[in-house]
């Protein structure tokens, strides 16, 4: 196969099918050595050649190899699921082969995941030109570990960044849907005098409770969206009653 970038010793191509077991076993070996840096991988060892058998024609695989692979990166579509590189050959470049091809097939940009313990990924990720653009507590992840979404904004990174903030605001229109019908039935209960209208403590806690999960907002900065939010509510089921 022609080599789509290579040094002295190193060969850079699409991996295939036949590759699939080498690199299976590759990941195990990579991920073991990494901890503590990352945490251990939840599923067994059979589970992940499983993985890995399952997902052949899912993603597209890069390899690199002198002979034998010696790293590899996996991507589904704009995301870049996963580039590792054998504890032998850390430091010596396979990484940057493997990253400079990754942006020369996907121009417009890719995302990924890194664990947020793992300062050396985040540093190679950094000196490449990628970007943080949101920190997990890990809840959403198998190992339950704190994560970093880095993306790389590709050649119109404002294009890329608006892009994902169009990903984000569909989200949080429905989200906001979602939470204007609930203001609306409430509203609907508190016929009794006295009871309708704002509840400032209820609207503070709110904020706090919302600032936990968010604490980068702060409670303050939070308080002033909700009580936008719950305004054009308030305001939406006045002028329309109840649905
Ligand atoms: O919890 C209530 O009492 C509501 O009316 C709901 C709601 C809200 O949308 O969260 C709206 C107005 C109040 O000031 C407090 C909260």
């Amino acid at each position: 196969m022609t080599p789509i970038e290579s040094d002295a010793d190193v060969l850079i191509r699409p991996g295939t099918a036949e590759d699939l077991a080498e690199i299976a076993e590759l990941f195990i070996a990579t991920r073991r050595d990494a901890v503590p840096q990352m945490p251990p991988v939840v599923s067994d060892d059979d589970a992940i050649r499983q993985w890995f058998a399952d997902h052949c024609d899912t993603h597209e695989y890069w390899v690199a190899e002198d002979g034998e692979i010696i790293g590899f990166a996996m991507l589904d579509g704009a995301w870049l699921n996963s580039l590792y590189v054998g504890p032998p050959r850390q430091g010596s470049g396979i990484g940057s082969m493997l990253l400079d091809l990754i942006k020369a097939q996907r121009p417009d940009g890719f995302g990924l995941w890194v664990f947020a313990s793992n300062a050396s990924a985040r540093g190679f990720y950094h000196r490449h030109g990628l970007v943080e653009l949101e920190h997990t507590d890990g809840s959403a992840n198998a190992e339950r570990s704190p994560d970093v979404r880095m993306a790389w904004p590709g050649q119109d990174p404002i294009r890329y960044l608006r892009g994902r903030i169009d990903d984000v605001d569909d989200e949080l229109a429905l989200l906001l849907a979602r939470r204007f019908a609930l203001t609306a039935t409430v509203q609907g209960y508190k016929s009794t005098p006295g009871q309708q209208g704002r509840d400032s403590a209820r609207e503070r806690a709110i904020a706090e409770r919302m600032a936990a999960h968010a604490p980068g907002l702060g409670a303050d900065a939070i308080a002033r969206i909700m009580h936008a939010v719950i305004s054009e509510s308030l305001d939406a089921y006045e002028s329309r009653g109840p649905r």
